[in-house]
C-alpha cells in the first residue's frame, strides 16, 4: 500500500516551466487576444507515482509496460464500441437570453428530457462561457501538470477531502490506479474573498494568483450555467419553477482538472474507471483529443468532443432529487498512446447539510420514493472514507445509510479501498 506520506522522488521529471512564467501565461491567455503559447520545452508528461520507495518515480512515458497497479480488470477496460454516442446538442441560450424563442425553448426542454431519461448525457452550446476563458482554463491545466513533481506536491490532496493534487490516486488506492493526475478544489460564491484565488495563492504561492483568477472566473461561469441547466431540468420534469435552482443557489461545488498522459498500453488501463458521478450535475470541458465514453446497452460509446460545447451529465445526487426520473449513468475515460488529454469537470454539489429530497408535487412526486433522504455531506463522506465511487455507489450508499450511526465508526481514517 502506498504510504500516505508522499515521498519526494529523487528527481522530478524533466519539466521546463517555472511557476512565475506559468503564472504570467495564465493571466495573459485569459484576457488578451490569444497569444501564442510560450514555447516551453515540451516536458515528458508522465504520472509520478509517489510511493514508499523514495526513488520510485514512474515515468510512464518511458515504461514499455504499465506497472501492475495500473492494470484494470478486463471487463472494466473492455474495448470501445465503434459507434459514437449521439449526444444531443442543446442551445441553452434560449433560456439565458430569455429572448421569447418559445419554439427554441420547447426544443431544448424536449432534448434534455429525452437525454436524462436515457443515458443522462447532453452537450450545451449558447452557454455564455467565453472561448478565451475556456482556453485559459485548459491551458492552466497544462501549465500546472507540467510543473516539477515537488511543486505539484505542495498542493497534495488532504486525506479525507477531494481538494488538492493527486497522482493516480496512489495515496488512496492499491490497485486499479487511474492513468491520470488530478487537481481539485472547492468553489462557492458569496465568500468574503474569492475562494479559488485564495486556494491557489495560499497553497501554491503568490505566483499562482493569476492562475487562481482564471479558475475563479471559470467556476463563477460554471455556477451560473449550472443554475440555467437546473431551470431546464425543472421544465423537463414538470417541477415547480425554482425548486432545483433554489436548491443549488448556495451550492458548494468541486472543480477538478484531469490530466491524462499518453500511455504505452492504453488497452490495459483506464484514465478514469467506470463510475457514476456521486454529485448532482457535471459540466465537462474537454480538449479535442477525446476519451470520454458512456455505457449504453452494454457498449462503451465514445462522446466526440464538439468544439465550444460543454458536456453535461446527471449525477447520483440529482438522480435522487428527480426520484430516479433522470439517470446517473456509467461513464469512463480511456487513454491513448500518442496524445495527452485534459478535461475540466465542474461537479455541482448542494450545500453539505441540505437534505436531498425530490419535490413533493408534480410528476416527480407521483412515483414511490426511490431513495431515502440524505445529505451531500453523508454521500461525500461515503465516497471519501468508505467506498470508491464506481458503478453502484448510490445503492451501496443507501445500504450503508440503513446501518445507522454505527457505520460511521469506521470513518476514523480515510479508507484505502482496492
Ligand atoms: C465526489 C467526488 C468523488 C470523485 C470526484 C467527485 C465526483 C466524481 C468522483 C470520481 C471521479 C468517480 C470515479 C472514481 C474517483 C475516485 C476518481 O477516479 O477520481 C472519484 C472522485 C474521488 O473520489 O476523488
Ligand atoms: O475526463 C473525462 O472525460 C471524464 C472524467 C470523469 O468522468 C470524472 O472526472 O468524473
Ligand atoms: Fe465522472
Amino acid at each position: 500500500m502506498v504510504s500516505q506520506a508522499q515521498q519526494e522522488p529523487a528527481a522530478a521529471l524533466p519539466h521546463s516551466s517555472s511557476s512565475s512564467r506559468t503564472a504570467k501565461r495564465a493571466a495573459k491567455s485569459m484576457d488578451a487576444s490569444p497569444a501564442p503559447p510560450l514555447l516551453l520545452r515540451a516536458p515528458t508528461p508522465s504520472i509520478d507515482l509517489p510511493s514508499a520507495k523514495p526513488a520510485a518515480v514512474f515515468d510512464l512515458r518511458r515504461e514499455p509496460k504499465i506497472p501492475a497497479p495500473f492494470v484494470w480488470p478486463r471487463d472494466d477496460a473492455r474495448p470501445t464500441s465503434a459507434a459514437e454516442l449521439d449526444v444531443p446538442l442543446v442551445d441553452v441560450g434560449v433560456l439565458r437570453n430569455r429572448n421569447g424563442d418559445a419554439a427554441g425553448l420547447r426544443r431544448a426542454v424536449a432534448q434534455v428530457a429525452a437525454a436524462c431519461a436515457s443515458h443522462g448525457f447532453f452537450q450545451v452550446c449558447g452557454h455564455g462561457v467565453g472561448a478565451g476563458l475556456a482556453r485559459a482554463a485548459l491551458d492552466g491545466a497544462n501549465d500546472f501538470f507540467r510543473l516539477p513533481l515537488a511543486e505539484k506536491q505542495r498542493a497534495r490532496r488532504v486525506p479525507g477531502t477531494v481538494s488538492g493534487y493527486t497522482s493516480a490516486h496512489a495515496d488512496r488506492f492499491a490497485s486499479k490506479l487511474p492513468w491520470k493526475e488530478t487537481l481539485s478544489f472547492g468553489f462557492h460564491d458569496g465568500a468574503a474573498s474569492p475562494v479559488v484565488v485564495d486556494y491557489f495563492a495560499g497553497t501554491l504561492g503568490p505566483d499562482f494568483e493569476p492562475m487562481g483568477r482564471v479558475y475563479q472566473r471559470y467556476c463563477e461561469e460554471m455556477k451560473a450555467l449550472s443554475l440555467t441547466i437546473m431551470e431546464l431540468l425543472e421544465l423537463s420534469l414538470g417541477v415547480e419553477r425554482g425548486y432545483y435552482r433554489d436548491f443549488f443557489e448556495d451550492s458548494r461545488s468541486i472543480m477538478r482538472c484531469n490530466y491524462y498522459p499518453p500511455c504505452p498500453e492504453p488497452e490495459r488501463t483506464l484514465g478514469t474507471g467506470p463510475h457514476c458521478d456521486p454529485t448532482a450535475l457535471t459540466i465537462l470541458l474537454q480538449d479535442d483529443v477525446g476519451g470520454l465514453e458512456v455505457l449504453v446497452d452494454g457498449d462503451w460509446r465514445p462522446v466526440r468532443p464538439v468544439p465550444g460545447a460543454m458536456v453535461i451529465n446527471i449525477g447520483d445526487t440529482f438522480m435522487a432529487l428527480s426520484n430516479g426520473r433522470c439517470k446517473s449513468c456509467l461513464h469512463r475515460a480511456v487513454v491513448n498512446r500518442r496524445q495527452e488529454r485534459r478535461s475540466l469537470a465542474f461537479f455541482l454539489c448542494p450545500r453539505e447539510d441540505r437534505v436531498v429530497r425530490p419535490p413533493a408535487t408534480g410528476a416527480v412526486a407521483a412515483a414511490p420514493r426511490r431513495y431515502p433522504d440524505f445529505t451531500w455531506a453523508d454521500l461525500m463522506r461515503f465516497t471519501q472514507y468508505h467506498y470508491r465511487a464506481d458503478t453502484r455507489t448510490l445503492d451501496a450508499f443507501t445500504s450503508w445509510l440503513s446501518h445507522g450511526p454505527a457505520h460511521d465508526a469506521a470513518a476514523a481514517t480515510p479508507c484505502s479501498t482496492t
